[in-house]
């Protein structure tokens, strides 16, 4: 259920192009910089794992890409539809942003929709289960996890100071879509 819709940035009423299929979706996202791939576990998971067991589950891919781009730290993040912050969390990342690092992030389970502004085009991002997502660092963009979040996220970072974020006080993220959940 991953696909991609590449709109241009001014006309968020029709996409230019919708991609289903996640080989097609990566060919359209490499162009414009962005690593979309899957990764497979090398462990099975049991229900609700800690930290440590996602992290080690996914120990392969993850020391390739920190080997790679030479990212230092890596956390897991978690949402779930009756947690309490949810409407919170959800508002931190509505908002065009960049940041000064790669925004790297693997979907252990569940949905997540980002949108990349990119020149002039906007590319919505539906990632699902088993896809990685890299965002060159300082691309505008925006994330929603939807008013009923279910998501278990690994994050890669460079920046020993975790997520800081630069929000650029455009609205065009009112002009698009929204994760519906
Ligand atoms: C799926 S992890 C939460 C999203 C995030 O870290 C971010 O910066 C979104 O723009
Ligand atoms: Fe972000
Ligand atoms: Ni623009």
């Amino acid at each position: 259920m991953s696909n991609l819709k590449i709109y241009r940035d001014g006309h968020p009423e029709s996409p230019e192009m919708i991609v289903n299929d996640k080989l097609a979706m990566a060919e359209e996202l490499n162009k414009v910089g962005v690593r979309y791939e899957q990764w497979d576990a090398n462990a099975e998971l049991a229900d609700q794992p800690t930290q440590e067991q996602v992290i080690e589950a996914y120990k392969d891919d993850i020391e390739r890409l920190m080997r790679e781009e030479g990212y230092q730290t890596v956390d897991v993040v978690s949402m779930t539809p009756d947690h309490p912050q949810k409407d919170a969390a959800r508002v931190k990342f509505l908002d065009e942003h960049r940041h000064g690092e790669d925004e790297v992030r693997f979907f252990v389970d569940g949905q997540g929709l980002f949108t990349l502004h990119i020149g002039e085009r906007v590319y919505e991002v539906l990632c699902s289960k088993g896809d990685l997502i890299s965002v060159p660092a300082n691309t505008p963009h925006w994330f929603d996890m939807g008013p009923n979040p279910r998501f278990t996220a690994i994050r890669l970072f460079n920046n020993p100071d975790g997520w800081v974020a630069h929000f650029t006080g455009d609205d065009i993220a009112l002009r698009f879509n929204r994760l519906e959940n």
